[in-house]
């Protein structure tokens, strides 16, 4: 556990805090970090917006939202605490006078801390206001200390790989790369943190983790929800870009990468950048046997009738945007070749459902010849969320006076430890603090992750879909089934 004594003070500032992910899962974050004893000693949050709020509105706001928002209950005290590290600030994002207030606010916090404070700008805002942000922040020398001052930029980096290349260069003209922290939020889940320690912290599976044992992967990451508020930024992005190029990519570098030497930062950014660099790029010409997209009409989720995508607000009629997406991807590389890994997410199925499947290969030689005894390949499971647990499925004798085999379980499960499993953003925030960029992509890796889709997102946009394609509730459309049909195998 990090020692908050040793923290340097740090003043944190957030663009976009009246927005839907600062009061869900930022403040929240912050204040459990509070409460758990994990922030500096000095702290301040600044908040900016647009609106002329006054400190004390401000201030219930995040309470409120922290009663319906917080992991750990609201109690007066610890808010009466936690309450004077927040200041709101009114600020226009194109306005540099509004950057020069800032400026002499952190100045005011840095006096009282009696020292030059860290700074960490956290942009929680829309990729389009990034390029803006840095420029004022660089006329105005807001981030004039490299080994002080830090950057958190939200997801989506950029539009496709050559909007994310120019960020890049744009960044680099105010930040070092080791200022940059590019968010991922599932690389901050507990249960994909894990993959890393079940797969190096033990001498039973590496062996086996590779194309002579390892049939298939498969990768799914299903959620009940719909695009709530978020229509007017969700028709522009789609789920190709808002869950796979991002999220699903960074799980298949923790399934595929090759151990690496240390924990350093660079050192395991390196080895996923590998895996990046080996997916097989799907030609032009061949995205449709390769990659299924999908858009949800109406349809029933536990009972409730469900609209359409294209009837919910801030939709276009006739929307050409995904909300499921299936990808079959292969490695060119000594370990993987030849072992499609499928990926698959989508809005509005049927279960909220986050896991991977390892399915290995059968025995080439079955000792039990009774048709009872059917044998079932091995298969690991790696439930990510809601249900946090690993499963190894393996054949035991069935109890009684015959030689009969069925398949069981051996389950590891989180909730057993009762442990307190930190929010995602609890663990990158303080990552973010403390200044370990090892959870945060490198400006290479997000690049070669939009090198991966681009061939997909080109042919998407030249083609209209056949949309709604399946129904809200379901498991996606009928060609994801077939994707993985084709080659013998099936969505467990
Ligand atoms: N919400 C989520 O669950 C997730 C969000 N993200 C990413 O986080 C970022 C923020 O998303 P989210 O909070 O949902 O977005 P919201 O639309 O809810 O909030 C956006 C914020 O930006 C401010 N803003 C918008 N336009 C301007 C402008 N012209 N000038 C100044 N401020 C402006 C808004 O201020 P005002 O209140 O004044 O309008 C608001 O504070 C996005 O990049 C998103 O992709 C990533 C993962 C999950
Ligand atoms: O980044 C995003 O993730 C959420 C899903 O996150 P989870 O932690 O709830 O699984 C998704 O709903 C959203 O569209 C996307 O922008």
């Amino acid at each position: 556990m990090t020692d908050n004594s040793i923290l340097n003070a740090t003043n944190i500032v957030i663009f976009g805090a009246t927005g839907d992910l600062a009061k869900r899962k930022l403040f929240p974050a912050f204040y459990n970090l509070f409460i758990d004893g994990r922030m500096p000693a000095n702290f301040n949050i600044i908040a900016l917006g647009r609106s002329d709020h006054d400190h004390d509105y401000f201030k219930n706001y995040i309470k409120t939202n922290l009663e319906a928002f917080s992991r750990k209950n609201i109690t007066s005290d610890e808010w009466q605490a936690f309450q004077p590290h927040i200041f709101y600030l009114q600020h226009q994002l194109d306005d540099e006078d509004s950057y020069r207030k800032l400026n002499e606010k952190l100045q005011e916090f840095d006096t009282d801390f009696g020292m030059r404070g860290n700074r960490l700008f956290y942009l929680s805002i829309g990729p389009n206001f990034v390029s803006t942000i840095s420029n004022h922040i660089k006329n105005t020398s807001l981030a004039s200390e490299a080994d002080k001052d830090r950057i958190v930029i939200e997801k989506p980096f950029g539009y496709n790989k050559q909007t994310a290349v120019e960020l890049n260069q744009l960044l680099s003209q105010t930040f070092e790369e080791k200022q940059i922290y590019r968010i991922d939020h599932y690389l901050g889940k507990e249960t994909v943190q894990n993959i890393l320690a079940f797969r190096f912290g033990n001498s039973i599976f590496e062996p086996l983790w590779n194309n002579r044992h390892i049939e298939s992967v498969q990768i799914t990451v299903a959620e009940e929800v719909g695009v709530e508020t978020r229509g007017g930024f969700y028709e522009q992005t789609g789920a190709l870009r808002d869950m796979v190029q991002n999220h699903l990519l960074q799980i298949l570098c923790m399934v595929a990468m090759e151990a690496p030497a240390s924990l350093e930062s660079d050192e395991i950014r390196d080895r996923k950048v590998d895996v990046l660099k080996a997916i097989r790029r799907i030609p032009a010409t061949r995205v449709d046997h390769y990659a299924v997209r999908g858009q949800y009409g109406e349809g029933i989720i536990n009972g409730e009738k469900q609209k359409a995508y294209r009837q919910e607000e801030g939709i276009a009629p006739d929307s050409n945007t995904e909300t499921f997406v299936a990808v079959k991807f292969y490695l060119d590389n000594e370990r993987w070749q030849n072992v499609p890994f499928y990926v698959r997410t989508g809005k509005k199925m049927k279960e909220k459902h986050s896991y991977i499947t390892v399915q290995f290969r059968p025995l080439p030689h079955s000792t039990f010849s009774d048709s009872s005894s059917l044998l079932s390949a091995n298969r690991l499971i790696i439930n990510i969320q809601p249900s946090m647990d690993i499963r190894l499925q393996f054949m035991t004798k069935k109890q009684g006076l015959s030689m009969l085999l069925k398949p069981v379980e051996m389950v590891f499960d989180y909730f057993a430890c009762k442990e307190d499993t930190p929010e995602a953003y609890e663990t990158l925030l303080l990552d973010a603090i403390i200044g370990d960029l090892t959870l945060f992509m490198r400006s290479d890796q997000v690049e070669e992750a939009w090198d991966v889709v681009t061939t997909i997102q080109e042919d998407w946009e030249n083609k209209k879909a056949s949309f709604p394609n399946y129904k809200a509730g379901s498991w996606g459309p009928e060609e994801s089934f077939t994707l993985v049909e084709r080659q013998g195998h099936g969505w467990v």
